[in-house]
């Protein structure tokens, strides 16, 4: 295990509970020790007892060599430059897995890519992780689901059965587009939600957006060529009610500062973990605009964290940038709204006129 921040050490700690002997890798000495010799993390997860079966060494090579799959839970944006070290250490079969949710902030590509890219390994050896996982609460053993993904299902499969332990239940699929988009989408909302916290807003306001911030990031995913339903599923849908209504959540908590008026440089300087939403709303928007999908909600989320919007003015703003009634469920082809069960109300018809009005 790459990473001994707070989710490195819980999945270290879910592995470990599954049976596995896990070697994590921390890069300063005296933390590698507490957790090697006292059982704790005590910056991270105050309060938690680790396993025997989990060990830890600042030695990289120690914790590499022999390793059947590696997992690495860093901040996104360092993930490059540990691969880069790791890369001489690996087995010719090892599966490394990514349990990340960001994107790179300078080239755009999703967690699994960059792992591909750097290390020059078969997607086949590639898995993601993700799911309504906060840590701490996984951390103190209360009962959570999970997803893991590869283009490989024997290799989702075999991670899953690590994951696995009285605790900890994990799913597999084999839409790695889908669940890893899922993750870094849901921090995006997340931070809206943290926002009209912030400002003061209530339950409708907030339910609106996760109900809209889903469409939009259902819209992004299958775009992208992720499958609808994983974002219906543990690490779309799950993950992002998980993370919108829980104050464990970083990306809640930074969103939530910025609602209460702080600058983005005051909200990165209280923030003691990685919050990864703040970096992926611009290459998530870039990604958006070269493939034509609308994402009105982290077009605000965006403005608000570069100042450019009062955060008071976000939840007025939930639809498009047209004034036209839009359709809950998006527009065919054809500028035709589809309403829930089939059929088809054309713009400017007397249906049209009954439901929406003149307009
Ligand atoms: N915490 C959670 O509940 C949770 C759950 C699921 C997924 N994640 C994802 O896991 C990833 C890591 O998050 P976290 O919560 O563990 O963050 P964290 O801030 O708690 O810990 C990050 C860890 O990475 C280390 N680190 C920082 N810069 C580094 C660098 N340049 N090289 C190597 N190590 C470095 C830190 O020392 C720390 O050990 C993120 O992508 C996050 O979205 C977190
Ligand atoms: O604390 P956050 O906002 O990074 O969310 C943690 C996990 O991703 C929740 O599944």
């Amino acid at each position: 295990m790459l990473g001994t921040g707070s989710w490195g050490t819980t999945f270290a700690k879910i592995l470990a509970d599954g049976g596995a002997d896990v070697y994590m890798w921390a890069r300063r000495p005296e933390a590698a020790a507490a957790i090697d010799r006292e059982h704790r993390n005590a910056e991270y997860l105050p309060g938690v007892t680790l396993p025997a079966n989990l060990h830890a060494t600042s030695d990289l090579k120690a914790a590499i060599t022999g390793a059947a799959v590696v997992f690495i839970a860093v901040p996104s944006q360092a993930l490059r430059d540990n691969l880069t070290a790791i890369k001489p250490l690996l087995g010719r079969d090892t599966i490394v897995v990514s349990l990340m949710k960001g994107v790179e902030k300078q080239t755009g590509l999703r967690m699994s890519q960059v792992i591909e890219q750097c290390l020059e390994i078969e997607p086949e050896r590639v898995a993601v992780a993700s799911g309504p996982n906060l840590a701490m609460e996984i951390a103190k053993e209360q009962p959570t689901a999970a997803v893991v993904s590869s283009i490989s299902l024997e290799t989702a499969q075999e991670v899953a059965l690590l994951a696995r332990n009285r605790y900890f239940r994990t799913f597999v699929n084999t839409d790695v587009i889908g669940t890893e988009f899922g993750g870094v989408l849901k921090n995006l909302i997340a931070v809206a939600i943290g926002i009209v916290d912030g400002v003061g807003y209530g339950e409708n306001t907030k339910a609106s957006i996760i109900t809209r911030g889903l469409v939009e990031m259902t819209d992004f995913a299958v775009a992208q060529g992720a499958q609808a339903e994983t974002l219906s599923g543990l690490a779309g849908l799950g993950d992002l009610i998980a993370t919108c209504q829980s104050p464990l959540s970083r990306n809640n908590t930074a969103g939530k500062l910025l609602g209460q008026g702080y600058s983005l440089a005051a909200v990165v300087k209280q923030m003691q973990q990685t919050a990864e939403g703040l970096a992926s709303v611009a290459p998530v928007l870039e990604i958006a605009a070269a493939s034509g999908v609308e994402m009105p909600i982290v077009q605000q989320v965006k403005r608000v964290i570069e100042g450019t919007m009062d955060p008071r003015d976000i939840a007025p703003h939930l639809t498009t940038a047209s004034d036209e009634p839009q359709s809950e469920h998006g527009l065919g082809e054809t500028g035709e709204i589809t309403p829930l069960g089939g059929g088809s109300v054309k713009p400017g018809s007397g249906l049209w006129r009954r439901l929406f009005g003149s307009r």
